[in-house]
């Protein structure tokens, strides 16, 4: 199973790396206006599964919640460590 530090990891290397057909890549593209629509729009997705639908679906929308998060993380240089000294 894929935990936050193991995605934010591949997702570095894919903003390094750039290989063709990566979503990250094409996101990051958007810069951080385009990606910060997609935080929204995905944390708006989060509510309405958590009140309206399963847990498994809720659960769904936060990871694609969590990944957004990591792809805006991303293209402002922050890393996890940057967040995590904050909790
Ligand atoms: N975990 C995710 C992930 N979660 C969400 N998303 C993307 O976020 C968007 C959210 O999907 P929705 O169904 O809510 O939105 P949609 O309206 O259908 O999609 P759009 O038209 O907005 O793109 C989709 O475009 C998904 O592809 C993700 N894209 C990639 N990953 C992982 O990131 C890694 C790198 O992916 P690539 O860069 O594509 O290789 C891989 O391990 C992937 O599994």
């Amino acid at each position: 199973m894929k935990t936050f530090d193991d995605l934010f990891a591949e997702l570095s290397e894919k903003a390094q790396t750039r290989p063709e057909g990566s979503g990250t890549v094409r996101e990051l593209d958007t810069g951080v206006h385009g990606i910060g629509k997609k935080v929204v729009e995905e944390a708006a997705e989060v509510w309405m599964a958590a009140e309206y639908e399963s847990d498994e679906r809720t659960a769904e929308e936060i990871s694609q919640l969590i990944y957004h998060v990591q792809v805006l993380m991303i293209a402002r240089g922050l890393s996890p460590a940057d967040v995590y000294r904050h909790l």
